[in-house]
């Protein structure tokens, strides 16, 4: 057997960790995890752990240092290595905007002409600005860069935001969005066979895990009258399986169908005669 051993990144500590780690155990994948320890083995999987900066990533990933990563896609964007992205993961969504002090007059981006504007992403700020032609200085700072206008440091900001509420307590509004994003996989552009192979299996599994955190299995009782109204109504996988209940004249009718999807058809069902009615979460899903 080889012993080819795939080498991931996984933020230290910060936004990135817990969903990451959350996903790695998920897929089944084991992690020997001793505190402060900055590389651990997955003791049942070729996969090895390194625990990085986020911003670090994306050049051990283009260096090799690490075969492949979990970031953020603003920070992809941002830091413009020769990485690929492999496959987008559904946690940590936020936004990279601009914002400015609550009530400031917002034409547009000609608006920021000749502003100062206060960063951690200046490379991704400067792509939004040469797109609107837009000239404005750049104030690069590493965190709390909501607090830049309040302190005279800048008219604008660039920064990421997801519930708004460190804009809003800070008195700012967001006016553009330059980019979203989320965590995803990203690769080195080179792996070997070998690892492509380790990859390709993770990546497998990581897909049924998420296709499984959307969708619900669902289970109702119906008369058998009206089993077929109720078919109607489901989207489902596939046909719904309907079984009898020992109560004659009685269905059990179960299906998989689309977390959402499922709010939108419950009153619907309900009067269409489902008793009874069960949502409950699936673990994987392999199609
Ligand atoms: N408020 C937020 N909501 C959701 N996701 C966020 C939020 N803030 C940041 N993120 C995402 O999490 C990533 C990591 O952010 P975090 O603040 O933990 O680390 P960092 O300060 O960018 O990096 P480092 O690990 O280098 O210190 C960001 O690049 C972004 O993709
Ligand atoms: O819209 P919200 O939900 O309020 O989130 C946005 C905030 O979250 C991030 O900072 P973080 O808390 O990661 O702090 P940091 O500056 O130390 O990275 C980001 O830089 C914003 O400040
Ligand atoms: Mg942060």
């Amino acid at each position: 057997m080889s012993d080819t051993r795939l080498k991931i990144a996984v933020q230290k500590s910060g936004r990135l960790l817990d969903g990451s780690l959350e996903l790695l155990k998920e897929c089944g994948i084991r992690v020997n995890n001793g505190k402060d320890q900055l590389k651990a083995s997955a003791s049942n999987y070729p996969i090895d752990i390194l625990y990085l900066r986020n911003s670090d990533i994306p050049q051990y990933v283009q260096d090799g240092v690490a075969d492949i990563g979990i970031l953020g896609q603003n920070t992809l964007v941002e830091k413009q290595k020769q990485i690929e992205e492999v496959l987008p993961l559904g946690f940590s969504k936020c936004r990279l905007s601009i914002a400015l002090p609550k009530n400031t007059p917002y034409p547009g981006p000609e608006w920021l002409n000749g502003k100062r504007i206060a960063t951690s992403y200046p490379n991704s700020l400067r792509q939004f600005m040469a797109k609107h032609q837009i000239e404005a200085e750049i104030h690069e700072i590493s965190g709390s860069v909501e607090i830049a206008p309040n302190i005279g440091l800048a008219d604008a900001i660039c920064d990421l935001v997801s519930s708004g509420s460190t804009l809003f307590k800070n008195g700012l509004e967001e006016k553009e969005v330059i980019l979203k994003s989320e965590a995803c996989i990203v690769r080195n552009t080179q792996l070997s066979a070998g690892k492509q192979a380790i990859l390709d299996q993770i990546v497998f599994r990581i897909q049924s895990v998420l296709k499984a955190r959307n969708n619900k299995y669902i289970l109702m009782n119906a008369p058998a009258s009206q089993t077929e109204a109720i078919i109607n109504i489901l989207p489902g996988m596939k046909s719904p399986t309907v079984m009898p209940l020992a109560a004659s004249g009685w269905n059990s009718i179960h299906t998989v169908i689309d977390e959402s999807q499922f709010w939108e058809i419950i009153d619907q069902l309900k009067a269409a005669g489902a008793e009874g009615i069960l949502v409950i979460p699936i673990e994987k899903m392999i199609l």
